[in-house]
This record gives C-alpha cells, structure tokens and sequence, in this order.
C-alpha cells in the first residue's frame, strides 16, 4: 500500500513511501537531435531522474560520478563502442540507439557481458513501435514475393548510411527469404552507374535518400507477378522514438545479458 508520506531519496528527489524508487538516468550524446529529445523525456517521466548529460568533449566519468544506473546512448558509430564498455565496466546498465551494429559489434558486446552477468544491455535500431511493426510485418510477407528492395528516407545530418533499421529490415527479410528457399531477387542489371542499385544486405537492395525535411522514414517494397505490396513507415517528429526508449530504461535493469530490438520487450 502506498502513503503520501514523502520520503528522501538519491540524488535529491523525493518519492512517495513505498512506491519504486526512481531510477537515475545518463544520457549520452546529451545536445544531439536525440539526445536533446531523451532529455525532455527522462526529465518528464516521475519514475525516472536525469543526473548526467555527456556530449562531445565532456568527462564520461560523469556518468559514473552521478550514480547513473542506467544510461541511454544517441552519440555516433565510431564512438559508441567505447560508450558501452565503459558502462559495463561501471556495473551501468545501457540503452543504446547509436547505429552501426553488425553481428560482429553484437559479438562483441555479448562478450565483454560475460564478465558482468549483472548487468544489462540493449541495443535497438530503431525504437518507434511502427518501425518495429514494419520490420516484423515485413519479415512475415517477405516468403511471399519473389522481389523485395528497401528505400529509407532520412534528414540529410544522418552520417550513416544505408540506416541501421534499413540494414536489420534486410537481414530479416533476407533470413525469411532464405528460409522459405527463395532465389534471388531477379534483376537483369549488367550496365550501372556506381551506386545506382543500391547496397547489397544479404542480398536485398537497400536505397537512402538523404532530403531536407525529413525526419526518419522506410518503405519495404515486394513484389510478385501482377501485384505489389510496399510497408511504409514514417517518423515525423522524434518524439516517436521515446516510448520505446523509456520502455527499454525501465526494462533493461530486468534483462541482464545483450538484447537486441525492443520486439522482446513488445512481447512480439
Ligand atoms: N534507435 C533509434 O530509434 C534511433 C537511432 N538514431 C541513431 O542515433 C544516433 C544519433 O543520432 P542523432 O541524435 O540524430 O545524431 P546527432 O549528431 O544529432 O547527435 C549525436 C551527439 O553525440 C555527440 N557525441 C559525439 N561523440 C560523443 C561522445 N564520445 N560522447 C558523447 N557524445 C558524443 C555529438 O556531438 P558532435 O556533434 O560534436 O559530434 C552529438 O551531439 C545515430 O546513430 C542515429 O542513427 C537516431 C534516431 C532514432
Ligand atoms: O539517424 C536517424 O535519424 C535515425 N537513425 C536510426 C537508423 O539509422 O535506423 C533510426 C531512425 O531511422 C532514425
């Protein structure tokens, strides 16, 4: 039975007798596009308490310093390995939306957890509830068409390409294709300029646009004789991304080991 009793609590904040006490927060990669909407978002949740924001050029330590036991990482590919060992080091549990993970990194952070059977790890693509669904519905259809090639659409600040969500939809199309015994894709291309049939993921074309305008967007295009079926999703504001974060800060304390998307924690 909870009171209305106020009692102290860690880092300042106050919680009412016998509810949970908050969760103190780290956010990495704190002044970015997203890191600036996780901010407004651990800051508004009452079951949670911002208390480091690290970006480019400041002390990492003070994650750690600040009792954080959970931090959330929006920062960069080529920065973002360094990010979680550390935190795994620190015994701090992780969140982790920078892209850039192929089965290598993954591999890798699942090892560097073996030493730390605590603590806790995930690592999502993308965290918009649609663009989990997309990806799922996509995986479901793809056995079904002989054809399938992926367009993503971003703003033109994003450094990687094709997007992470992009590369993940087309290694799990590719996996139901192969598990269904499809051939490849047909294509009678022999004469391209560089680039012009987009990367090959497991052998799925995948195709980024990079537009003034946009925020975050995916069309898994499949095909079959007379017919066609596109999936679209499309994140207008980043304020999409955040339930699915949240959901993960308060999961990821519970899931000790790496997990990898929000689908498990979907009960997908
Ligand atoms: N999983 C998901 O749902 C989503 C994932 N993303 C991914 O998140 C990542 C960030 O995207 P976005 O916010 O748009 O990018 P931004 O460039 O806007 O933000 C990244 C921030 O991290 C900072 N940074 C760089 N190095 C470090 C470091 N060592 N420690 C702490 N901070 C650092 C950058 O500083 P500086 O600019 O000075 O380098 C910048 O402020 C990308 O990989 C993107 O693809 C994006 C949206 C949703
Ligand atoms: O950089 C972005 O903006 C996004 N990055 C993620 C990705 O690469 O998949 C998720 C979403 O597409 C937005």
């Amino acid at each position: 039975m909870t009171t209305s009793t106020p009692v102290p609590e860690q880092h300042g904040a106050t919680v009412e007798a016998g509810a949970a006490p908050v969760v103190p927060v780290g956010v990495l990669g704190a002044r970015g596009r997203m890191g600036t909407e996780v901010v407004k978002a651990v800051t508004a949740a009452g079951d949670l308490e911002l208390v480091a924001m690290v970006d480019a050029g400041d002390w990492l330590f003070d994650v750690a310093n600040a009792g954080a036991q959970v931090v959330v990482d929006f920062t960069r590919p080529d920065v973002v390995m360094d990010n979680i060992r550390f935190c795994i080091d620190h015994d701090i549990h992780c969140v982790v939306g920078t892209t850039g993970f192929d089965e290598e990194r993954l591999a890798t952070v699942a090892g560097w957890l073996r030493a730390k059977p605590d603590v806790g790890v995930v690592i999502a693509p993308n965290f918009g509830i649609g663009a989990v669904l997309l990806m799922r519905f996509a995986q479901e259809a793809a056995r079904f068409f002989p054809s399938t090639e992926i367009v993503e659409l971003h703003h033109p600040g994003k450094v990687d390409a094709p997007s992470g969500t992009a590369a993940r939809t087309a290694r799990l199309v590719a996996a139901a294709r192969d598990a269904a015994g499809l051939p490849p894709s047909p294509d009678a291309t022999t004469d391209s300029l560089p680039g012009a049939r987009g990367a090959d993921v497991d052998g799925v074309r995948v195709h980024a646009v990079r537009l003034t305008g946009l925020v975050a967007h995916q069309e898994v295009l499949m095909g079959a004789a007379g017919e066609t079926l596109t999936l679209r999703h499309d994140s207008y504001d980043r304020a999409s991304f955040m339930p699915g974060v949240l959901l993960a800060v308060r999961e990821v304390r519970r899931r000790p080991g790496l997990t990898v998307g929000v689908e498990s924690l979907l009960d997908l």
